[in-house]
């Protein structure tokens, strides 16, 4: 028997993100913050992704979790090696199995999920990742669904990759790298393929865009990319940091801090150099020993974060002993009460929230880039690979609020301590470094006016909602 329209719920929310932290980590904050606003909250992924998001998810009281149903998408088991820093490209190729069987397996248990949400609610709104399109094509099937992409990264990349002369860039004087020279041929090739598969050979039948930026980072670009024919007719909502904004104390609700907050409160304010390369890099030893040189050389205050990129999987068992164990344990002893490095997973919002935290060396991933802007900290940009290099352009020329420890051209070159001395000194302790970091805390003054009540992605995301929910 159906069900009748007046017993059906009103709308159901599907997030179906990419499987790799920065990404299962937006969809989770989008999905928390629209959670409160009355829809029936889903978010669907395989197995070990939904468990990653969970136990990962930060800034949020855990509890927060049980307004959203988890779905797992049965993919059949696929490889987890083992990232491999000596590799001839920094892209993270070791994910390319699992993103594979992901891509190709996921649809059909994603289209039944789907028909049965579509078969007791009003309306199903699907929001994807880019790079799972396939989402889109399953959510136009259906008669009472539609579908908006999640922009995962700078919508200044996708205006630069559609236009590398637009006008915004030549007034910038904004250098854009393309992805093929950032990633691999392998992954260009699934990128292209996966969205072959779309409608007319080209984009994803999408409703428009949810962007994880906001006005005071990219406001032009954001007006730019809505003037662009591919984008002209299509609704564009920036409602962006994602990231949950935390005060200078760093406290999560509902959360044990990690040992290391303790620390931090210990130092005095804006003292301490935060460095982390996110999820999908890993340095090879020769450059963790310049690194180790650069840090103590230095005599900053200091939290590393040391790992290798996460695995496919990242529940599975690592393999054997990390080559730089000997190294650091000599690092540790000689720096002690100066820093500490953390070799697992580290809280790396609260971290960025701390009063005693100066400046964050980072990739540029977009999510560690604003997770440290809306925490008004300026970053040392050492981009690796994909949209990075960008956000480090952006970082350093556009918004000014970034030093570039290396240009992405030399990323196959080792960088010497002393270059990565210089930059941190820079950073720490000279008079531009002191410009450098209260530019980004007036913007990020900027960024946190723009999700409190009344700023333009406060507004952007009560204008999502009204929409989806019309
Ligand atoms: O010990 C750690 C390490 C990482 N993180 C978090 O993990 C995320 C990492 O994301 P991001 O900074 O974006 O880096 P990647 O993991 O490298 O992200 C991938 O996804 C991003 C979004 O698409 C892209 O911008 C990057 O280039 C791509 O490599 C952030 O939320 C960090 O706060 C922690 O909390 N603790």
């Amino acid at each position: 028997m159906g069900v009748g329209v007046d017993s059906m719920e009103s709308v159901a929310f599907v997030a179906v993100p990419f499987p790799a932290q920065g990404h299962l980590n937006q969809l989770m904050h989008l999905s928390l913050l629209v959670a409160s606003r009355g829809l029936s909250m889903h978010y669907a992924a395989p197995a070990a992704h939904v468990r990653q998001a969970q136990s990962r998810v930060h800034g949020w009281d855990p509890e927060a979790l049980g307004a959203i149903q988890f779905h797992n998408l049965d993919v059949s088991t696929y490889e987890s090696p083992s990232p491999d820093p000596t590799a001839a490209s920094p892209f993270p190729s070791h994910l390319m199995p699992m993103w594979e069987t992901f891509t190709a397996a996921a649809r059909a248990p994603l289209a039944v999920l789907l028909e049965s949400l579509s078969a007791t609610h009003r309306r199903v709104v699907v929001v994807y990742d880019n790079m799972n399109a396939f989402a889109a094509v399953e959510a136009a099937r259906l008669s009472n669904a539609e579908a908006f992409g999640m922009q995962c990264i700078a919508i200044s990349y996708n205006l630069a990759w559609l236009d590398s002369g637009h006008k915004l860039l030549r007034d910038h004087d904004l250098q854009f790298l393309p992805i093929d020279a950032c990633t691999t041929k392998e992954f260009m090739e699934y990128v292209f393929r996966t969205a072959g598969e779309m409608q007319d050979g080209g984009s994803a039948p999408s409703s428009g865009l949810v962007m994880n930026t906001c006005r005071p980072l990219e406001g032009e670009f954001i007006d730019a990319i809505a003037e662009h024919p591919e984008f002209k007719h299509k609704k564009l909502f920036a409602v962006g940091p994602l990231n949950p904004l935390l005060d200078a104390s760093a406290r999560t609700p509902g959360k044990a801090r990690h040992e290391c907050m303790e620390w931090l409160d210990k130092q005095p304010p804006a003292s301490v150099l935060y460095v982390s390369f996110g999820t999908t890099t890993s340095l090879r030893v020769e450059q963790i020993a310049e690194m180790a040189m650069a840090i103590k050389g230095s005599k900053q205050r200091f939290i590393w974060v040391l790992r290798d990129a996460d695995r496919a999987d990242i529940f599975a068992e690592s393999g054997g002993e990390t080559p730089h164990k000997k190294l650091l344990s000599q690092f540790t002893t000689e720096t002690q009460g100066t820093g500490l490095v953390i070799t697992g997973w580290a809280p790396q919002l609260e971290i960025l929230a701390h009063g005693a935290t100066a400046a964050f060396m980072s990739h540029c991933g977009w999510n560690s880039t604003m997770e440290s802007l809306s925490h008004g900290k300026p970053i040392l940009a050492w981009p690796m690979h994909s949209d990075q290099p960008w956000d480090a352009e952006f970082l350093c020329k556009y918004l000014k609020v970034g030093l570039l420890v290396r240009p992405w051209e030399k990323h196959s070159e080792v960088v010497p301590a002393a270059a990565i001395q210089e930059v941190i000194e820079e950073a720490m302790i000279s008079e531009n470094g002191i410009a450098l970091r209260n530019r980004a805390k007036v913007l990020g003054e900027a960024v946190r006016a723009s999700v409190a009540d009344g700023g333009s992605s406060s507004k952007g995301l009560d204008d999502f909602v009204a929409y989806i929910t019309r």
